[in-house]
């Protein structure tokens, strides 16, 4: 009943069998690639459903603004994710509802991942992106390891007060095996459990029921996750040696406030497990995916390195402070967002009430996808979508005068509490790769370059299938100081 009364029409999609809807035509995987697909043919807002779900794409920046930002009351709830709750991830922001556990939770985050608030990081972050680069070039064939390491390392220095040093680190352990539990519980809201919510009673052997067996089975391991750092942090408390960290913050706020108890407790340890879970692979698959750019587009690298040689000088390596003045890597890094992004559906909202927009009817409960692969690749906004073309950032004349791309870090109330820590992140990383190594194609048994293809992985976040690459100092000079550094850390 479109509209129901009103007769108002759903937005426009593809013909639904009457019984299950759109079940049978949205992939698993890739499913931005499908909708933006979709997208060329039925417009910025196409309707699905899956056995009577509502599911809105919002397929351009205009729509997903409008709706997900504009009327953000309505636009910040989520969808239910039984997988994830299933192990253990009971307490964390990304699943939350529109609700007062919610409101807690954005508040804690904002309070230690502000734009202002994540100064004091920086220092912290340039010594880890020295570290990052000295690891690259020791063991170019596990790049991915170290992004990711870096991202950790980062993390749970922050979070826990934590300084990992060796490579046998139980923060270190822990943080794998939960990727590997998030990785294999598959994409977050598109599991058979998520759609049939009865299948996480069936045994794990039943067909389908896979993913619920999995999240079961972790539920030990992501406890451990939530509990071992925090224990460890109230320990260093107790000696009076604990570094400032999120945890620590925010236990001393709940002996403050004098509302220490169980379930304080469960949302300091939850908010402290979800920035890792949120905020290391991320992080991480963005990196893999600029060091891919690197090596498919030399003539993008020498031009950054040539920017950062004349701005930043061979005496010394770059800072946060120098950021204004390096317009160009400011667009590859943004260009490595537009077109490379590692969360292209980004993590469905839900609306809570009945709305119209532009003539069309969206019934409350509908899922509401923010295609950040459509927005991205938007031709109304972006010329040549799909080239790599980081001066198109760059005012007119030099450039296209284009904007830096909405939506990798999501909308609205939902919008990604951790983007400014991100941001910085990403940033020093970049620029300290740029300035001290040189990332090129590896060569085959007759000497050819190796032109690697783009080959993306999907899950909870998308990152590309490993590469090969060469990864060297660009001076003998870079190479001493950075073992220098290093060694002092
Ligand atoms: C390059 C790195 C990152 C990317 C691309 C990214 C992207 C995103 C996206 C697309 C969302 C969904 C937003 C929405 O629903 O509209 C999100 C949510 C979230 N991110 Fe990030 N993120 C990154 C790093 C981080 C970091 C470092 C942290 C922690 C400090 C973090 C914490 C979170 C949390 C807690 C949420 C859930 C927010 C909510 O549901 O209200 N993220 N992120």
């Amino acid at each position: 009943k479109p509209g129901s009364k009103k007769h108002i029409p759903f937005p426009p999609g593809p013909p639904a069998d009457p019984l299950i809807g759109h079940l049978r035509i949205i992939p698993s995987n890739n499913q931005e690639t499908f909708f933006y697909e979709l997208g060329k043919k039925y417009g910025d807002i196409i309707y699905l459903n899956i056995l009577g779900r509502s599911i809105v794409v919002l397929n351009s920046a205009r729509a997903a603004v409008d709706l997900l930002e504009k009327r953000s009351s309505n636009y910040s709830d989520r969808v239910d994710f039984p997988i994830y709750k299933l192990a253990g991830y009971t307490k964390s922001l990304v699943f939350m509802k529109y609700g007062k556990d919610f409101q807690f939770h954005r508040r804690m985050f904002q309070q230690y991942f502000s734009k202002n608030g994540c100064i004091p990081y920086r220092p912290l972050q340039a010594c880890e992106a020295h570290v990052l680069v000295q690891n690259l070039v020791s063991q170019p064939e596990h790049k991915e390891n170290h992004f990711l390491h870096f991202a950790t390392a980062l993390i749970m220095r922050i979070t826990y007060g934590h300084r990992i040093t060796t490579n046998d680190d139980p923060y270190l352990r822990i943080a794998e095996s939960i990727n590997f539990a998030a990785s294999n519980c598959g994409p977050p809201g598109g599991t058979p459990v998520d759609v049939f919510p009865i299948l996480r009673y069936f045994p794990s052997w039943f067909p389908g029921a896979y993913y619920a067996g999995f999240a079961r089975s972790q539920k030990a391991l992501v406890a451990r996750q939530h509990e071992f750092p925090y224990t460890e942090v109230e320990k260093h408390i107790e000696k009076g040696a604990a570094l400032p960290s999120f945890v620590a913050e925010n236990i001393e706020m709940m002996r403050r406030e004098g509302v220490e108890g169980p379930q304080r407790i469960q949302h300091i340890q939850g908010a402290a497990a979800t920035i890792y879970t949120a905020g290391a692979e991320t992080t991480s698959s963005t990196l893999s995916f600029f060091c891919l750019a690197l090596v498919l587009h030399p003539n993008s690298q020498l031009k950054a390195q040539a920017e950062i040689d004349e701005i930043v000088g061979s005496e010394r390596l770059p800072e946060m402070s120098d950021r204004p003045s390096l317009p160009y890597l400011e667009c590859l890094l943004q260009e490595t967002l537009r077109l490379m992004d590692a969360s292209s559906t980004s993590i469905p909202h839900r609306s809570l009430a009945d709305d119209i927009y532009n003539g069309m009817f969206i019934p409350k409960g509908s899922i509401v996808i923010a295609n950040t692969r459509a927005i991205t690749l938007d031709e109304r906004v972006y010329s040549n979508p799909h080239v790599f073309n980081p001066t198109r950032f760059l005012a007119k004349p030099q450039g296209l005068g284009e904007p830096h791309p909405v939506g990798p870090f999501g909308f609205g109330r939902r919008i990604c509490p951790g983007r400014h820590f991100a941001d910085d992140s990403l940033w020093i990383a970049m620029a300290t790769i740029l300035a001290t190594l040189s990332i090129s194609r590896a060569t085959d048994s007759e000497g050819g370059e190796i032109i690697p293809d783009v080959r993306v992985e999907t899950g909870i976040t998308s990152h590309p299938k490993p590469f090969p690459c060469d990864i060297k100092f660009r001076t003998s000079r870079w190479a001493s100081l950075i073992t220098q550094r290093v060694n002092s850390y």
